[in-house]
């Protein structure tokens, strides 16, 4: 009887071997590795010469493990065997000549540098896929932590986006006049929001973002100082066009970095937030230092008259030290406050970019 010999075609990779034997509805399978490192396969199925009996056996170049991993589909059986020994072979078999049965697998085939590549990018995978599974294990809170970074953001951005429209809309509607009442009719969202901005120093410290201490306790005593101590405390302060520079140039920025940091939270960017967000500040921070300078500046005489928060002196000294002695030393401080913040989100845009180019290249 005539042996029927199906087409066979191979593949390879360091550890593998591929086998692709063209047999559809392949039945009664019979494939191993024989001790002689031989495969002998034998199948019922449809192949070149019609429904048949076929079969091979492949004498291997190099040693091959005996466990064999075979599929058989509606139009082939595929067959996986592990090498012995992960080393690229040159050719399949032990014989020199190749069998005219077998033909390389196109589909499959890689040469020796490109399967070294292919390795490669697997193990890059794979240690890409451990170091993001134990971060999660690491902090099994992340979740409950980004969630609330999260909404604290959303919270802020709405509360400095309705500061931003309201006052942009009294603007246009009254001109100029709108100066005058931007207390009267921002402050109470005002004071939330920056009362819920001292949570911006809590959370670096409970490792929540990777934000300095130091910048966000200067960013947040800075303006509460100006918001509470300043306009908060006196009345002849809120009817100043001053209140309106300096809540229109804070909340500009906030209605910017808010939004970059909710994006953050769930691991997108859009660049030209991020660049609105890291750029914007290089305007608008020495214009708020200026405009919260003009504040405590006006404050002063204002202080001086009240004796508002005024320490009281012995009286040989002369009754009592005014508070504007004190506000005389913040302000030198707040020039110091914006140098520090200054060079502080200068390296941040710098590390940003840098490393965004780097992620480019
Ligand atoms: C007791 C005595 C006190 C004396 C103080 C006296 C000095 C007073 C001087 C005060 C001057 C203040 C003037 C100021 O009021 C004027 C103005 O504000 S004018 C308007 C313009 N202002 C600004 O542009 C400043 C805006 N503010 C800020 O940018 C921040 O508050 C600041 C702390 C200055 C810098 O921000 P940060 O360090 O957080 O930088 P990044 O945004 O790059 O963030 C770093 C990474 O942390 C992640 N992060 C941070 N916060 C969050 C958050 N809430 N949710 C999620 N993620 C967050 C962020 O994504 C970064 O991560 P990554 O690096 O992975 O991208």
């Amino acid at each position: 009887m005539q042996i029927l010999t199906p087409h066979v075609y191979w593949a390879q990779r360091h550890s593998e071997i591929f086998l692709r034997v063209d047999l559809s509805d392949a039945k009664d399978l019979d494939i191993s590795v024989q001790e002689n490192n031989t495969l002998q396969f034998k199948a019922q199925g449809h192949g070149a010469k019609g429904d048949n009996e076929y079969q091979f056996s492949l004498e291997f170049r190099e040693p091959v493990r005996t466990e064999i991993n075979h599929k058989s589909t509606q139009r082939q059986v595929d067959i996986k065997i592990r090498k012995q020994e992960e080393r690229w072979w040159d050719r399949l078999t032990l014989q020199e000549k190749k069998p005219l049965f077998l033909a390389p697998d196109f589909d499959r085939w890689l040469d020796e540098s490109d399967a070294e590549m292919e390795l490669q990018a697997k193990e890059e995978e794979k240690i890409n896929k451990i170091s993001v599974e134990s971060r999660v294990r690491k902090d099994p809170y992340l979740g409950l932590k980004r969630g609330y970074l999260f909404m604290y953001n959303l919270v802020q951005f709405l509360g400095f986006s309705w500061i931003f429209v309201n006052m942009t809309v009294r603007l246009f509607i009254l001109g100029q006049d709108s100066f005058y009442d931007t207390f009267h009719t921002t402050a109470d969202m005002m004071y939330f929001c920056q009362m819920m901005a001292v949570l911006e120093v809590i959370n670096p410290l409970l490792g929540l973002v990777k934000t300095g201490f130091f910048p966000a306790m200067i960013q947040v005593a800075g303006r509460n100082v100006i918001l509470f101590v300043i306009f908060g405390s006196l009345e002849e302060m809120q009817n100043k066009p001053v209140v309106f520079f300096v809540f229109y140039l804070w909340s500009t920025i906030e209605i910017f970095r808010y939004p970059f940091y909710m994006l953050a939270c769930i691991s997108t960017e859009w660049k030209l937030l991020t660049w609105l967000r890291y750029s914007l500040w290089i305007p608008l921070y020495p214009l708020g230092v200026l405009a919260e300078a003009v504040a405590v500046i006006q404050s002063l005489a204002i202080f001086d008259e009240t004796r508002l928060f005024s320490v009281p002196l012995p009286a040989l000294l002369g009754g009592s030290l005014s508070f504007s002695y004190t506000l005389q030393i913040y302000l030198v401080l707040m020039f110091l406050g914006l140098f520090i913040n200054f060079r502080h989100l200068y390296k941040q845009r710098r590390r940003r970019f840098r490393s965004r180019k780097r992620k480019v290249q």
